[in-house]
């Protein structure tokens, strides 16, 4: 059975969106920190200490000389993981260069990539992005378009929310004339627990603009994204 889900193809006409931004993405999420510093949180030694809760129910000795560190590298990787809740996606594509000698196609990078923590089970899933975007006048760095997935995606998340997030992010601030934003990727909770399929791949995109608006533009992103050229 091919377990591979297909959201891809050209919009049709009654498909396409007045607005290129979705109506429920909240542009506090997709532009700025996520986490206030004046927002109250647990102390670090009260994540410690649920970490310790786990690890009993899962019916361990914590007092066990290998385990008397790891709720410690538990939040420790948590820190990590969980950066992007911390980072402003605004700040990232802030920096524009405008010496583009008028290049008025697409710039895409892909194969960028990934791992994020699926918010229903915070288990990993991970894979690549596929970004292009259509400047107007201003170029951003292309490393920052890597930057910008990693904010998303050391947060917890959906793939298709991670997906809106990053086209949103680069529309709202960069207002190009159009983003596309295509992510495969595997789901550990869909691979080593529950259905346990390995292997099956998840496709999300979204389109804004001229890539929303014209099918031979999404085609053609497409096609370089598979490393066939037209
Ligand atoms: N749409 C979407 N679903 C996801 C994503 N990550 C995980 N899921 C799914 O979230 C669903 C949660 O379903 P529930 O029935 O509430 O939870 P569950 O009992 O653990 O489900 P199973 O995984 O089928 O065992 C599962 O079908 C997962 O495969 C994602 O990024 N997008
Ligand atoms: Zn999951």
């Amino acid at each position: 059975m091919d377990a591979t889900i297909k959201s891809i193809r050209p919009n049709k006409p009654s498909d396409r969106q007045p607005e290129s931004r979705p109506a429920e993405l909240d542009p506090a999420e997709f532009l700025a920190v996520a986490v206030r510093a004046d927002q109250p949180r647990p102390a670090r030694a009260e994540a410690e200490a649920a970490v310790k809760t786990l690890l009993a129910y899962i019916g361990e000795n914590t007092e066990r000389e290998g385990l008397l560190d790891t709720p410690r590298r538990v939040v420790e990787a948590f820190d990590e993981l969980y950066q992007g809740y911390h980072q402003c996606p605004a700040e990232v594509l802030d920096r524009t260069f405008g010496e583009t000698a008028g290049y008025d196609d697409f710039v895409l990078v892909r194969d960028i990539e990934f791992t994020s923590q699926c918010e229903h089970h915070m288990m990993p899933f991970y894979g690549k992005a596929h970004i292009a975007y259509t400047p107007v006048e201003r170029v951003v760095g292309l490393s920052k378009l890597a930057r910008l997935t990693d904010i998303f995606a050391r947060r917890l998340q959906t793939q298709e929310h991670l997906t809106a997030q990053i086209a949103a992010a680069i529309d709202e601030i960069l207002k190009p004339r159009g983003v596309a934003v295509l992510i495969e990727a595997e789901h550990t909770c869909m691979s080593v627990r529950g259905v346990a399929k390995h292997g099956a791949s998840t496709f999300t995109s979204r389109f804004t603009g001229m890539f929303r608006d014209n099918p031979a533009e999404q085609a053609r992103f497409l096609s370089l994204v598979r490393g066939t050229t037209r």
